[in-house]
């Protein structure tokens, strides 16, 4: 396999220590090599808050609980259908347990290259450690290594690409990958209700199977971070998304009404995105959003990020209750919608406008 950006920045001395000085030409953005970059994707991007919601709050059922819980959930369906993204605290992991998870991710990241190269992805595949995935010789590459991996359901996971080191690494991820599980499904609970539909309706149109994808991020420090993208604009393909953000290294920016802004950093909070296939069930009320990361330019920044979908062989679509003559269906039914996504991708286009009618 080609060189992974970390070890194309030859770390001498930790993180800060950075000898490459110029981005090799495979990192520049289409709209730099064509001159056509504007003043403000260099410049400053505002800092914009995202509505942060507790998790504690929402009603997973109708009625509401208590008039607090219902303000919640105004605000939480107010977030999703503007944004299409939320900050989410009290969601019942301890802030010591988030810092153990990051702790294990940044351990890995750090381990010597050969040690990493033996969770090396293949070729074809998706499970493992890697880059961007190379797919032509004109595709301009992401400032990004990752380290992906089937978590969930169980019998799905490929140990062999789970790292050894740090010993604890596996545990972790697997207590917090069942975490996780009720997390989603408190928030597909919540999504239903906030739309007056029974809470089990998006868990019961997955037929109760969600599988779970993690990917750790790492976007080594960068000497011209205004000249790549940590990872290109796009939106995800899954149901819903769960990040872990960086504790201390911003880098995040989400498209909200055309304009880029930056969001801030809530240490112990999760980031929700809606992803495409809960904006095709929700016909369209719920959003997913674009967004990008941008590398930083003193620091390396480690994320993780968990998407979750229904299985591949499940049929999804507009689901009937949000389907009316004042809403017409939006997009079509489809299947394995992954795989429309990477093809669609691949190609620089937004995959969700393939199946829009
Ligand atoms: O690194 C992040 O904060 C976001 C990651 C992300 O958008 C992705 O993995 O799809
Ligand atoms: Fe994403």
């Amino acid at each position: 396999m080609q060189k992974t950006v970390q070890e194309l920045v030859t770390v001498s001395n930790g993180d800060r220590d950075l000898d490459l000085e110029t981005v090799p030409e495979r990192f520049i953005r289409e709209a730099v090599k064509e001159g056509q970059q504007q003043g403000a994707e260099g410049g400053e991007v505002p800092l914009v808050d995202v509505p942060v919601i507790d998790l504690s709050l929402l009603p997973l059922s109708h009625p509401p609980a208590s008039p607090e819980a219902d303000a919640e959930l105004q605000s939480f369906h107010r977030a999703l259908t503007s944004w299409g993204c939320i900050q989410v605290i009290n969601h019942g992991m301890t802030d010591a347990f988030l810092d153990q998870v990051r702790e294990v991710a940044k351990v890995f990241f750090s381990l010597p290259s050969e040690e990493k190269r033996r969770y090396l992805r293949a070729d074809n595949g998706i499970e493992g450690y890697g880059t961007d995935m190379v797919l032509s010789d004109h595709q301009v590459l992401d400032w990004n290594d990752r380290l992906s991996l089937f978590v969930y359901p169980e019998d799905c996971r490929k140990l062999e690409y789970w790292p050894q080191i740090p010993e604890t690494f596996r545990e972790i991820l697997h207590e917090y990958t069942l975490k996780l599980r009720d997390t989603v499904d408190a928030v597909f609970k919540a999504m239903a209700t906030s739309l007056n539909l029974y809470s089990n309706l998006f868990l019961q149109a997955f037929r109760g199977k969600v599988t779970l994808i993690a990917r750790f991020n790492y976007y080594p420090q960068c000497p011209r971070p205004e000249l790549v993208y940590g990872l290109k604009p796009h939106a995800d393909g899954s149901a819903i998304i769960v990040v872990l953000p960086d504790r201390e290294v911003g880098g995040l920016q989400f498209l909200k009404d055309d304009n880029w802004v930056k969001i801030p950093i809530i240490p112990h909070a999760l980031l929700i995105n809606v992803g495409d296939q809960v904006e095709i069930m929700s016909n369209g009320v719920f959003k997913s959003p674009m967004h990008r990361v941008i590398p930083s330019s003193d620091h390396g920044r480690i994320s993780l990020a968990m998407f979750c979908a229904p299985d591949a062989e499940e049929e999804i679509g507009p689901v009937s209750e949000l389907v009316d003559e004042s809403r017409p269906r939006l997009y079509k039914n489809v299947k394995d919608y992954p795989k429309i996504y990477f093809h669609h991708y691949q190609q620089g286009k937004r995959p969700i406008d393939a199946v829009k009618l």
